[in-house]
């Protein structure tokens, strides 16, 4: 498990990042070898490639084109995104490495890699924030909604998004501009990070490190949800949750009660200060 924050002005894959590089191309060989119908697909879009960046932007690039915005335009566009800044390789390798670890219907990390639409809608995302960062919006946009199209995952461009972070499913996620998601966090199918309606401005919810949202949860405003916490499956949750604090129902109870909520003691993945991720994060989070 990566441990360090993302290695921001390095082009060269770190040890764990070449090792699960190598993983996946032993494991597409070996799919290869096993599934014929498969070595054409596993040869363009892993083994042929001389990099995880390389693979994930071809992969992408076949994925999310049209017929106006090219395979070529966005490979050239992925590519450039990951070797200009390595920290959204290292993310990309923690988000794997989140899917081999917390979801055990995950076999592989070249499963994840081809797969897991959860998985490819974030690091687009990662790339179409980039670019609203730089001011390149209506670009960020166009590629919001090919990710919106195709995974049926609505990330809004100007949402901050940690490292291993686990879409697992995916489907109809939707996650609001102002929304800021920590490192760790694993979020199931259906679920919602938006505004109550009632508010501009930062109007989103805070997700903490190590956060569990269960499938069909609806987090709305701009709250907190503290590290390592879980929101039951279906819930939906308009207050502050304390860190390793459940929240479940309509509207969302703490267990234990609200006065005096029972914790849990571990908070999965590596920890932060709930207070102090998003400040944290702020310099680095693309
Ligand atoms: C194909 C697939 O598998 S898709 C996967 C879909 N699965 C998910 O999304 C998992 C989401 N996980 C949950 O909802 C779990 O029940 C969790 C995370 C809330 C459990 O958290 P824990 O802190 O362990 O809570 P615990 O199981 O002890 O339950 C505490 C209380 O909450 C209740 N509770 C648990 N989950 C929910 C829920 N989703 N909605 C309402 N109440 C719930 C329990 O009945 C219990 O009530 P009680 O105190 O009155 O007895
Ligand atoms: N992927 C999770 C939830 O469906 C599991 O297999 O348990």
């Amino acid at each position: 498990m990566p441990t360090g924050l993302p290695a921001v002005n390095s082009s060269v894959a770190s040890d764990d990042e070449g090792w699960v590089w190598a993983q996946i191309k032993a494991e597409a060989r070996r799919d290869a070898e096993s599934e014929p119908a498969l070595a054409s697909y596993l040869y363009s879009t892993i083994l042929s490639h001389s990099s995880l960046e390389r693979s994930l932007s071809f992969h992408l690039g076949n994925k999310l084109c049209s017929s106006t915005l090219l395979s070529t335009l966005l490979y050239d566009l992925f590519l450039n995104a990951f070797s200009s800044d390595p920290s959204l390789r290292s993310a990309a390798v923690a988000d794997l490495r989140a899917a081999r670890e917390r979801d055990p219907a995950c076999v592989s990390y070249s499963h994840c890699l081809l797969n897991y639409k959860g998985f490819l809608a974030c690091q687009a995302h990662r790339v179409a924030h980039l670019l609203w960062r730089q001011s390149r919006r209506p670009l960020a946009l166009a590629l919001h909604s090919r990710i919106a199209d195709v995974f049926a995952v609505d990330i809004h461009p100007a949402a901050r998004i940690g490292k291993g972070i686990l879409f697992d499913h995916a489907t109809g996620v939707v996650v609001g501009e102002t929304a800021v998601i920590g490192n760790n966090v694993s979020i199931l199918h259906h679920v919602t990070l938006g505004g109550t309606g009632k508010a501009g401005g930062d109007r989103h919810p805070k997700i903490g490190d190590g956060v569990l949202i269960g499938a069909g949860a609806t987090i709305l405003g701009n709250i907190k949800i503290g590290e390592g916490a879980k929101v039951g499956a279906g819930s939906v949750v308009l207050i502050d949750v304390p860190p390793r604090t459940t929240a479940v129902g309509n509207p969302a109870r703490l267990v234990g009660g609200k006065e005096k909520p029972s914790k849990h003691e571990d908070v999965p993945g590596e920890s932060m200060d709930h207070t102090s991720f998003i400040s944290e994060w702020s310099d680095y989070i693309i």
